[in-house]
């Protein structure tokens, strides 16, 4: 079971050092973790942007960038990744149902949302097995846009 624990002093070296495979990293599918916390600290003021380290037990198996947007009642699910080393063990999976679980607990929040880049193939099966709809494609970033209604 995995557990979702704010980014601190004491986790981030490991969180920066969490790399997905060579062929995700030259497939784009996520940004290096660093860049996302660099990011989360360039929108800082803004107060809607939330990182975690993804535990299993003691060890940091991944990183999860949320995005809330109150204004349109919505979780945002900027990026995630488990390291290739953990990959295939259900924790992508445990990730997406847990930010499920928080979006459905927050009454102010009515919809989750996650976009992935065409041909990742793992995050679209496990966003489509969750109840997950397509909703558009942003050509721009080449990247299909999906939706869930938590309050369905
Ligand atoms: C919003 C965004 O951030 S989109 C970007 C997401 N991040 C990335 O793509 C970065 C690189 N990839 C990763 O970090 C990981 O592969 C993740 C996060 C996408 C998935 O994490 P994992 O821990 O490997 O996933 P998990 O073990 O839960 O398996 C997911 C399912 O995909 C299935 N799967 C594996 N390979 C494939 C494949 N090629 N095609 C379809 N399904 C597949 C698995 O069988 C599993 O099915 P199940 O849940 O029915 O048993």
């Amino acid at each position: 079971m995995i557990e979702l624990k704010e980014v601190t002093e004491e986790n981030f070296y490991e969180v920066i050092q969490l790399k997905v495979s060579d062929d995700q990293e030259k497939s784009r599918f996520v940004a290096p973790n660093v860049r996302s916390l660099a990011e989360c600290w360039l929108y800082r003021k803004n107060e809607d942007v939330f990182p975690y380290a993804v535990y299993n037990g003691d060890e940091v198996v991944g990183f999860l960038l949320l995005d809330l947007d109150a204004e349109e009642s919505e979780y945002m699910i900027w990026r995630m990744m488990v390291d290739a080393k953990y990959q295939g063990k259900g924790y992508g999976r445990q990730i997406v149902e847990a930010v499920m679980e928080m979006a459905r607990n927050d009454e102010d929040y009515d919809v989750l949302i996650a976009d992935y880049v065409d041909g990742n193939a793992v995050m679209k099966y496990v966003l489509e097995s969750l109840g997950f709809e397509r909703t558009g494609f942003d050509e721009e970033y080449n990247e299909v846009l999906m939706k869930l209604d938590v309050r369905k």
